[in-house]
């Protein structure tokens, strides 16, 4: 088996957790990021995904399972990964696979995807992962020679709607059409809704926000309660006169998707 088949095997059927936090959060450090990984691994994760070629190094010094590496610049239009020159460093950094923009935008190289695609192959034997934003973003990805695919950007282009959960809709899509293996990624927020995933057709189910990052998942709690005080207060309750907090959280939401449908069996 190479070692690119190695890894294949590796994340079949499996959870990979994303590590990550944004710019600006308390959590936002090397450090921190690394032994959310440690503690993933712990957990069962048979893959980390991290961001960034800081992060990277140290979870590829500090876990042994392989990893997705990725460089986030912007959140606007092409940004995971978005040129030639991030994917290398990411490599550089010590990422297995290294996950780029997979939509058919231009990219800010001028390079297609293909030649991006064919360049890492070219100058490294890290296998590329496609973050795709529809099936004809899959296809195309497939065509220019991505290893694996994934629906991460499956309602943050235009073509989806952000369904609250993963896209399932979109992942059985692409289990159906496409011979390399799909991931799924992307508002999975319980373990029901990663079982879902599979049984869809994929490969292995990425998981971030619902596992690393204590702020969206804090205010999914919060707002929870912050309802139920509406609810007193309706009812002759004490009044709060607050509002719900804006800041980190509220900015991360745009990401992080609203409270998952429910929680049962996640103990
Ligand atoms: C759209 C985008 O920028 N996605 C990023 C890709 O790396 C991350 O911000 C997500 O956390 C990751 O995809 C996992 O998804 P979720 O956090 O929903 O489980």
């Amino acid at each position: 088996m190479t070692a690119a088949q190695q890894i294949i095997e590796t994340l079949r059927g499996g959870l990979v957790v994303s590590c990550q936090a944004y710019p600006g959060e308390p959590l936002r450090s090397p450090e921190i990021m690394s032994r959310m990984a440690q503690a993933a691994v712990l957990g069962g994760a048979v893959a980390i995904r991290a961001q960034g070629p800081d992060d990277i190094r140290l979870v590829h010094q500090t876990v042994s399972v392989p990893q997705i590496g990725l460089w986030k610049i912007g959140d606007r239009g092409v940004f995971i990964t978005p040129t030639l020159a991030h994917a290398l460093a990411v490599v550089d950094a010590g990422a297995e696979v290294v996950a780029i923009d997979g939509t058919r935008r231009s990219r800010p190289d001028g390079l297609t995807l293909q030649q991006t695609i064919e360049a890492i192959h070219d100058r490294s034997s890290a296998l590329v992962m496609a973050d795709a934003g529809d099936l004809d973003d899959a296809l195309a990805s497939q065509d220019a020679g991505a290893d694996l695919v994934g629906s991460t950007l499956a309602g943050y282009t235009p073509s989806r709607p952000r369904t609250n959960g993963p896209d399932l809709e979109l992942i059985g899509q692409l289990a159906g059409r496409l011979s390399v293996p799909v991931l799924a990624e992307g508002r999975v927020h319980t373990p029901q809704q990663a079982r879902a995933c599979l049984d869809a057709g994929a490969h292995a189910v990425v998981v971030g926000t619902a596992i690393t990052h204590p702020t969206a998942i804090t205010s999914w709690f919060a707002d929870a309660l912050t309802a139920d005080r509406r609810l007193d207060n309706r009812r002759g309750g004490p009044p709060t006169g607050e509002q719900p907090q804006t800041g980190p959280a509220d900015e991360h939401r745009i990401l992080a998707q609203p409270v998952p449908d429910q929680f049962e069996g996640t103990a």
